[in-house]
């Protein structure tokens, strides 16, 4: 069965309906001001209920504060709400009490050692993204990691990949890591915050051919 596959960063009714369509399983919603990809939480609801029933919808927040997390998971009610700053356990499993979505949290991936630390996050996060090492942004800067650190790993948690990939490479990426999520940003784009539907249809047909 080819890799559940996340495009994330939408904006537009336009481009989360042709993600739909287009097959993809979820979509993320980043509500993080420094992003290019930024959207005010009516926004994200406004696409949130769009989407409804038809794709998984992750909200991706970095770092946010009790009050922020709890107004946006109020508005938006995603499916998922994807961790991408340095959040502990403690706070998701704080969050995971409170909300029925589903926890994700992304890591980034540096060495050997990373696999070790992120087992705190076992039991608490239902998926773990394993993402470039954050840089001057913590997320969406089309830079991959060093996938042959997953090649022979035994993973005990629900995971996935993200960072860097695009159409060109995302296959490789799955023969490489065994991946059964794949999320794209940053590589379905024709500029920053702007996606390319024809870059969303090439890297669907490319994973659903792997
Ligand atoms: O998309 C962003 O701007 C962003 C900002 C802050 C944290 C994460 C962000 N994006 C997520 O990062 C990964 C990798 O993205 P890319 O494909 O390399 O551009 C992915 O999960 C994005 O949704």
């Amino acid at each position: 069965m080819p890799p559940l596959v996340k495009i994330c960063g939408l904006s537009t009714p336009e481009t989360v309906d042709a993600a739909i369509r287009l097959g993809a399983t979820h979509i993320g919603l980043v509500h993080y001001e420094p992003s290019p990809r930024h959207v005010a939480l009516d926004l994200a609801a406004q696409l949130r209920q769009r989407a409804q029933g038809k794709v998984k919808v992750a909200l991706l927040l970095v770092n946010a504060s009790q009050q922020l997390t709890g107004e946006a998971l109020s508005k938006v009610r995603p499916d998922i709400i994807q961790f991408h700053g340095t959040e502990t356990p403690e706070w998701l499993a704080r969050v995971k009490q409170l909300v029925p979505a589903q926890i994700w949290k992304a890591i980034g991936l540096k060495d050997a050692d990373t696999l070790d630390r992120m087992q705190k996050y076992r039991g608490i996060a239902d998926r773990i993204l394993f993402d470039a090492p954050a840089a001057a942004m913590p997320g969406g800067t089309g830079t991959r990691f060093d996938w042959s650190l997953l090649a022979n790993h035994r993973h005990n948690m629900d995971w996935g990949i993200a960072g860097g990939l695009t159409p060109d490479n995302v296959g490789q990426a799955i023969a490489e890591t065994g991946a059964p999520l794949v999320d794209v940003s940053s590589g379905v784009e024709s500029a920053p915050g702007v996606k390319d539907v024809d870059k969303i249809a090439a890297f669907l047909k490319a994973v659903a051919a792997c």
